[in-house]
């Protein structure tokens, strides 16, 4: 159960009212706009902080989704000590040409780090890259569900999927 006053405060910075189109093409009435809790140190570390108690006890890294994922990772990795690797959408084209950066996550078992989930495809197409990198992808912790029923992403029917707050906890 999240801390009313966050979830009071998150809703007063970044739940936005509008005609929106999300990711996956639905049309919302509303938005959670992730980079303005972000934005917020303090705001920032109390959300990592409800994150905490949700990641598996044997989690070795913390993969953080570009570009809203990214901060919370680092957020968590920073309390937790656990470090951070960061998924591109796609593989930078020149240098490295990594798609997941930072920490080596080959042999390791990660929880893949998200802000706002509706429905999971943003998660899907990460995982497989963070799975070709070699990772064994354990879990998903994300800071905003707002998805239909319990967390859960389709295209990944066994992954535990747990978030420190719902769209309901935001006022829908
Ligand atoms: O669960 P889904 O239906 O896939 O939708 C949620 C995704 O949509 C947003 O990504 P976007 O690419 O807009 O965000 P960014 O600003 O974090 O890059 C959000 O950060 C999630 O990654
Ligand atoms: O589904 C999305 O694209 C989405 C929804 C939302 O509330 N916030 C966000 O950053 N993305």
């Amino acid at each position: 159960m999240i801390d009313p006053t966050l979830a009071a405060d998150i809703r007063e910075i970044a739940s936005l009212q509008g005609t929106f189109r999300l990711r996956s093409g639905q049309i919302s009435r509303t938005y959670f706009d992730k980079y303005r809790f972000e934005a917020d140190p303090a705001l920032l570390r109390r959300v990592a902080n409800e994150m905490l108690p949700l990641l598996p006890a044997d989690t070795e890294v913390l993969a953080g989704l570009e570009l809203g994922g990214v901060p919370i990772a680092t957020a968590v990795s920073l309390v937790t000590g656990l470090p951070a690797a960061f998924v591109r959408k796609e593989a930078k084209e020149y240098g490295t040409c990594l798609a997941v950066e930072g920490a080596d996550v080959r042999g390791k078992r990660v929880v893949l780090i998200e802000d706002v989930i509706t429905t999971g495809g943003a998660v899907a197409d990460a995982a497989r890259l963070v799975s070709a990198a070699g990772a064994d992808i354990i879990g998903v912790v994300c800071a905003i569900w707002r998805g239909n029923g319990k967390p859960a992403i389709a295209a990944l029917p066994d992954m535990p999927v747990t978030a420190a707050m719902t769209a309901a906890d935001l006022g829908g």
